[in-house]
């Protein structure tokens, strides 16, 4: 089933859609975070059934999924009676691909409010995110514990995504020991070691992370083959692992933070070592791709950016590394692999 921009709207009304689009987001926030999409996996229900079991009310209800039928998350199939849309399951809690956690962390005011210091962030030179709070995302996320886990979620529930496309393209087996840098609560970790069993494994992030990454490994009975380390990556990172993997962290940062990073998985690792980034490769040129979009999210959250190879290719060469190949995957994360210099 192809999900279309609605036909119905003429250039005008394209332009009034995308200046509402914070209004679009809080309304799939609303109904993901009432579990509707969940209440409707077994089939149409009415929406004063779905009013009640919410505790919602029942007429402003019906607006809000009228309106995200046209964005294709519910459909109407009788009068005031509901289905899921081609998107909606997506926004479910319990499907493997599920954007559930995503949805939630859209909504929360510290993901939402920092756009509102676009301008301010364009003309000052910071992170809306910073010019929002006056410190990075990650500082305040520490100070935040609830936030904290709901980032954390939401960044599990994305990895599980991508993980395995990661894994069918490259082959990780070939490593007695990989290290995980920022790896969150352990996702890819798991989901490696369970596909690499002769691997060991150690997961490295901030101290106020890594204790949920401990449980979580220890829940599955991996403790005996993955180590869960806490530390800053500015400061150092552990020693002597074969293979540094990083996803999704030096998009995070500027190139001169990312460089501090990289230079110490450079005086950690072995000789022989490998040094494997999942980023967005951006296209050098002006076609689209939705690592724009995240270069967009970065801009407001961060101080780091999307990059194109030749730009990977200057922070891996001033980092003590070169570039040896970026091996595609099925989804819009590459690996790039780099080895030392
Ligand atoms: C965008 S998340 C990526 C998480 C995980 N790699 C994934 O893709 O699901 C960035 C991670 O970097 C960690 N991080 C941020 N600053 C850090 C620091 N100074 N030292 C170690 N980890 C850090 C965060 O706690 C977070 O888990």
């Amino acid at each position: 089933m192809s999900i279309v921009v609605p036909k119905y709207l003429n250039e005008s009304e394209r332009l009034l859609r995308m200046l509402a689009g914070s209004i679009i987001s809080q309304a799939v926030y609303a109904v993901t975070q009432l579990r509707i999409p969940d209440l409707l996996a077994e089939g149409p229900r009415t929406c004063q059934e779905l009013a009640s079991l919410t505790q919602t009310e029942a007429s402003m209800l019906y607006r809000t999924m009228r309106f995200l039928c046209d964005e294709d998350i519910f459909r109407e199939t009788d009068e005031q009676t509901f289905e899921l849309g081609p998107l909606g399951p997506f926004l479910r809690s319990d499907t493997p691909d599920s954007l559930y956690a995503h949805a939630l962390m859209y909504g929360q005011p510290w993901h939402s409010q920092p756009a509102g210091h676009f301008l301010e962030s364009l003309t000052k030179g910071v992170s809306a995110f910073e010019a929002s709070y006056g410190m990075n995302v990650f500082s305040y996320l520490a100070k935040h514990p609830e936030a904290e886990l709901i980032f954390q979620d939401s960044m599990s529930a994305y990895s599980r995504s991508i993980i395995p496309a990661v894994l069918a393209a490259y082959d990780f087996s070939q490593f007695d020991t990989v290290v995980d840098i920022g790896g969150g609560h352990g996702i890819l970790m798991e989901q490696l070691l369970t596909s690499c069993t002769h691997t060991k494994g150690i997961v490295f992030d901030q101290p106020a992370v890594i204790d949920s990454a401990k449980q979580y490994i220890k829940s599955l009975g991996l403790e005996a083959r993955c180590d869960c380390m806490g530390g800053n990556f500015f400061e150092s990172v552990p020693q002597g692992g074969e293979a540094y993997v990083m996803k999704h962290i030096i998009h995070d940062w500027s190139d001169e933070e990312s460089i501090s990073i990289l230079s110490n998985c450079r005086s950690a690792m072995k000789e022989d070592g490998k040094l494997l980034l999942l980023e967005v490769v951006l296209a050098s040129g002006n076609e689209a791709h939705f690592g724009k979009l995240l270069d967009m999210e970065m801009l407001a959250m961060s101080t780091g950016k999307e990059r194109t190879q030749a730009e990977y290719e200057r922070l891996l060469q001033q980092s003590g590394f070169r570039l040896n190949r970026i091996v595609p995957t099925s989804t819009h994360v590459s690996i790039i692999e780099g080895v030392p210099n």
